[in-house]
């Protein structure tokens, strides 16, 4: 299998060609869409019965949106996901995609200075699922707000990959 990767600067452009006029599409669509593909790229690498502990790390933006929905439907096909949210959005999107997950017991690891619990998850995850950041990411990385910078190592690491 080959992986085909986009660049930011094409992915952005691709966005809002397919949000603008002609592609007439909604973000809440748009982020739907990106979730799904991303829990089913998972699940299509990592079986849900030989990997079913999926830690599910979302940052603040859209990007963060992405895995909370990935983490919903990672949760119906059967695996058991934790969401790990150092900063939570403040969109309303990304309100109304925690709810969901709280509908559904998906168990979430607060922002807190305290990063044991992080490391257990790490520890206790058969794969990690990155929805840090996205498209927006620029700079040296500041921290978020409980100081996590994310540096921490797994055994598995998905992302948002596209596979050919
Ligand atoms: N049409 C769309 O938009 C769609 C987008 N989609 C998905 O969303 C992704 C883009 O989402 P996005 O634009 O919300 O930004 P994203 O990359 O998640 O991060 C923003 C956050 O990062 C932070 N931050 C930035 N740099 C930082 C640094 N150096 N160090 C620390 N923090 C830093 C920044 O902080 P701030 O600058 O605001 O303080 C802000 O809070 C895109 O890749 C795709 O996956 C899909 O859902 C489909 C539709």
């Amino acid at each position: 299998m080959s992986l085909r990767y986009l660049g930011s600067r094409i992915a952005q452009q691709i966005d809002e060609e397919l949000m603008g006029s002609v592609g007439a599409f909604s973000l809440d669509q748009l982020m739907e869409l990106a979730g799904l593909a991303c829990a089913q790229a998972l699940a299509s690498v990592y079986g849900q019965e030989k990997y079913p502990r999926v830690l599910v790390c979302c940052g603040p933006g859209n990007q963060g949106g992405d895995g909370l929905v990935a983490a919903r439907h990672l949760g119906m096909f059967g695996y058991k996901p934790t969401i790990y949210m150092p900063k939570p959005g403040s969109k309303d999107i990304y309100k109304r995609l925690k709810t969901q997950c709280d509908n559904m017991d998906i168990e979430t690891i607060p922002p807190s200075s305290d990063l044991e619990p992080f490391r257990a998850a790490l520890k206790s995850s058969d794969v990690i699922l990155d929805a840090i950041f996205g498209f927006s990411f620029q700079g040296p990385l500041t921290s978020l707000r409980d100081g996590t910078s994310i540096k921490e190592r797994s055994r598995k690491l998905a992302s948002s990959l596209t596979f050919s």
